[in-house]
């Protein structure tokens, strides 16, 4: 899902808004660069072989005589034509590109130089090693947060060098010129940024050394490379990730259609969420809430939206949430990784969501208030992803040791192959029969811990992990989709809603959660008794008003986006949030079943 590109890539995004458009809509445009017409072609990859090579031959010499014998520009000129440059200007002379080979011959002879300067510049040269920290270094896979995704980018840094004034210098050589010396200095301000990532304390300065075929220099500070990748990079970078969502302005169309029904009111603000924009609406004296809410069809016509807007009254104005086109994905890796939720030392507490205020949901098990949960939403509508990010939560907090999970899935496909994962207490129950052997052994295990805290002097197993004794696991059953065995007959039913019951009532003091999801949240299904045994209640996208109250006492659930977007209920309040994706190979590798 994470998108990743090259530094030529994301320099090409920034300067082309045709190759970044095409990029967007999933092509793989090319990023080779051709020399401005009636320019004599030069050969920048050639260059860039031959000057890497020769370099790595200078840093690996400690042999004093043939260090001093290269002790000015003509030598290493002579030696550099002789061993590494003299066939690719055969090469290009065969072809009978006469103009080339001289420009390239000249620029080498100018790097050549530029060497012996720097050699000149450095105070008890010793080795080549005290000018080259190292070139043409592939720095991989960083990782570059925007607002609401992230990007992977990868490149490859000319030469990063010690200069006697700076400290280090990146340096990028360069044949011809760009459109603009900015144009030029967005690669560089691109790998100063990754190099800071990748040897995080360091600082950079930056450096274009244009071999045209003289030496021209451009000394570049860290603070303006910063400033450029802020200006000109990060805006793409967010284009390329959220940007496909840039979501347009519509505060005036929410304002005309509201007056083309005399009624005033007033965008005092808007907050964008992963998956819509919420719109900060204060109506005028005189115009009631629920006038506003009542055209919320209208609405949906008059600005082309694909889902009804959810409108609700909030403190000191009225919420209009319109929905994205593309919404954008909130990463599990990102969420787990906000101070927020690394802050919260709970063994069983786990991110539900993104809210729209750009604050985590996040639900405790330890909890009273949350301590078992049931998750409601219609086919499609990222029931099994929550359960995935839900799992992958608790495993990157826990060790086997500390945490034992059941996983009932008559679906299969949920956890397909998750069987050999070390938190499991058997393999994965596809059986919903066996569902009901699982819950009894888990009422019993609740049994024999009450037993064991109350000897042991425990209000409940939390209170016993946090002083420190960590033997006997959280226990957590997860049940995907438990209405077949509602419906599987009467007996079924009743001893699974006594089961659900006694694991509610006294779960949580030993350890013990439930989680179960249904797509089919009727009364049939989440009846009385299981509704009021589970407090915290998520309520995906659901089809019909109906089945949003039933899960969450109100409507709403059924004008949600789907994929993810949900409804979180733990007491009276109730939250708006996007919940977190985990990719299959993430969570496998996670759970050591990669
Ligand atoms: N949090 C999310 N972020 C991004 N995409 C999501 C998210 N949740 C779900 N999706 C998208 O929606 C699709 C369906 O989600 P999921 O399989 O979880 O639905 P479900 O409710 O379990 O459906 P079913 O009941 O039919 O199995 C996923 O394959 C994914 O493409």
């Amino acid at each position: 899902m994470a998108e990743s590109i090259s530094v030529s890539q994301l320099k090409c995004a920034c300067l082309d808004p045709q190759w970044k458009n095409q990029w967007i809509q999933g092509k793989n445009p090319s990023t080779m660069s051709f020399s401005p017409l009636g320019t004599i072609p030069v050969y920048g990859a050639v260059f860039h072989k031959i000057a890497e090579k020769f370099v790595n031959w200078l840093t690996k010499i400690d042999n004093k005589s043939i260090l001093a014998e290269l002790s000015d520009e003509y030598s290493l000129w002579h030696k550099m034509y002789n061993d590494f440059a003299e066939v690719k200007l055969n090469k290009l002379l065969e072809k009978n590109k006469i103009e080339s080979a001289y420009y390239l011959s000249q620029s080498l002879k100018s790097f050549c130089r530029r060497l012996d300067d720097l050699r000149c510049r450095t105070l008890n040269f010793s080795s080549w090693q005290d000018i080259f920290l190292t070139q043409e270094f592939l720095i991989q896979n960083i990782r570059f947060n925007t607002e609401n995704s992230f990007i992977v980018i990868s490149g490859q840094v000319d030469a990063v060098r010690t200069h006697p004034e700076y400290g280090l210098e990146i340096v990028d050589y360069k044949l011809s010129r760009g459109t603009s010396m900015k144009h030029d200095l967005v690669q560089l301000s691109i790998y100063s940024q990754l190099l800071s990532k990748a040897k995080p304390g360091l600082r950079f300065h930056g450096i274009l050394e244009y071999y045209e075929p003289e030496l021209h220099e451009v000394s570049i500070s860290e603070k303006e490379l910063e400033q450029i990748f802020n200006e000109i990079v990060y805006p793409v970078l967010h284009e390329l990730t959220n940007g496909k969502s840039i979501s347009k302005d519509m505060s005036k169309d929410i304002e005309d259609c509201y007056a083309s029904f005399n009624l005033k009111v007033n965008i005092i603000d808007k907050i964008q969420a992963p998956q819509l924009v919420r719109y900060k609406t204060k109506p005028a004296p005189g115009v009631k809430v629920v006038s506003l809410a009542n055209r919320a069809a209208d609405l949906q016509v008059f600005l082309s939206l694909r889902e009804l807007p959810i409108i609700e009254p909030a403190q000191g104005c009225v919420h209009i949430d319109i929905p994205k086109d593309k919404p954008d994905t909130v990463f599990w890796q990102d969420i787990i990784n906000r101070s927020e939720y690394k802050d919260n030392k709970s063994p069983v507490s786990f991110p539900v969501g993104l809210g729209v205020n750009n604050k985590l949901i996040i639900a405790d098990l330890a909890d009273s208030n949350m301590c078992h949960a049931l998750i409601a939403g219609s086919s499609g509508s990222g029931k099994s992803e929550f359960l995935k990010s839900l799992v992958a939560s608790l495993i990157a907090k826990n060790n086997p040791g500390t945490l034992k999970l059941s996983i009932i899935d008559p679906k299969i496909l949920t956890f397909g192959s998750f069987s050999n994962c070390s938190f499991l207490t058997g393999p994965i129950i596809t059986d919903i029969f066996s569902a009901i052997p699982c819950l009894t052994e888990a009422v019993n295990e609740m049994e024999s811990r009450y037993c064991r805290l109350g000897s042991e002097g425990f209000e409940n197993l939390n209170a016993r992990f946090q002083s420190g004794k960590h033997d006997i696991p959280f226990y957590v059953i997860i049940f995907d989709e438990f209405a077949d065995l509602i419906l599987a007959g009467k007996e079924e039913k009743k001893t699974f809603e006594a089961l659900t019951a006694r694991l509610a009532a006294k779960g949580r003091a030993a350890g013990i959660h439930l989680v179960l999801t249904t797509q089919r949240p009727d009364r049939t299904i989440v009846t009385g008794l299981i509704k009021a045994n589970l407090p915290l209640k998520i309520c995906l996208k659901v089809t019909t008003a109906g089945n949003s109250h039933i899960i969450i006492d109100k409507n709403g659930g059924e004008s949600l986006l789907g994929c993810g977007d949900l409804l979180c209920c733990c007491g009276k309040d109730i939250e708006r949030g996007q919940s977190p994706y985990i990719t299959q190979e993430e969570l496998f590798k996670l759970a050591g079943t990669g």
